[in-house]
């Protein structure tokens, strides 16, 4: 008899199954299916706490987290009355030596959240001036972080149902896009670190 290996692709998609089961299960010990899938990108200059605000999102901590290099990625599921959420959560490098690749991650992200260092305050007044989603949060002190995940959702849930109800030729939510694929879009949504 003869034994073959188990593929490489094979095993890689057993790998996946399991984390996506693994993902798909909640706290109480629910399977949960998502009805969407949204990829989120976090943006902003170094050591402003990119890291920090999707650790304690999805891990419920805070810990000194070393300098990102290049991107990480996590995931998280929400639970809303009408649909199952799964963000896709990519984490970018705010160092400059990495601003060469970051818009590589832009790629089809549904929101885009830019942190900043709450002493600036400019921010607040461009969030403003833009009409663009804006808190501060703190994930130190787990301030407003789930909060910001949680509005995100219920926007992207709200432009699906605005999908299905409306006609091709006038959806609106069309023209709330924003376009991830220019380097220095300054149309994003924003929070910041306290
Ligand atoms: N006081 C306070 N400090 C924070 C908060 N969030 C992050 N920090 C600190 O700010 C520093 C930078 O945090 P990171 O999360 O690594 O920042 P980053 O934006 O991911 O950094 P890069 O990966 O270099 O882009 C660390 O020393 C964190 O402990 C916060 O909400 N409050």
């Amino acid at each position: 008899m003869e034994f073959l290996p188990l593929k490489i692709a094979d095993r890689k998609d057993m790998a996946q199954r399991k984390m996506w089961k693994e993902m798909t299960v909640t706290s109480d010990g629910h399977h949960l299916n998502p009805t969407y899938v949204y990829k989120v990108v976090l943006l902003g200059s170094m050591a402003v706490g990119k890291s920090s605000l999707a650790f304690r999102y999805v891990k419920n901590s805070f810990r000194e987290t070393m300098p990102t290099v290049g991107c990480s990625f996590f995931k998280q599921m929400i639970r809303l009355e009408t649909a199952n959420i799964m963000f896709e959560i990519w984490d970018t490098a705010g160092q400059e030596k990495y601003h060469s690749v970051c818009h590589l991650y832009y790629r089809g992200a549904r929101a885009a959240l830019l942190v900043y260092d709450i002493s600036r305050k400019e921010g607040k007044e461009f969030a403003r001036s833009k009409g663009l989603l804006h808190a501060e949060t703190s994930a130190k002190s787990n301030h407003q972080v789930t909060d910001v995940f949680m509005a995100i959702a219920q926007k992207l849930l709200q432009q699906e149902q605005q999908k299905e109800t409306m006609p091709v030729q006038s959806q609106s939510w069309k023209k709330s896009h924003v376009d991830l694929r220019a380097p220095n879009s300054n149309q994003i949504k924003k929070c910041c670190k306290s």
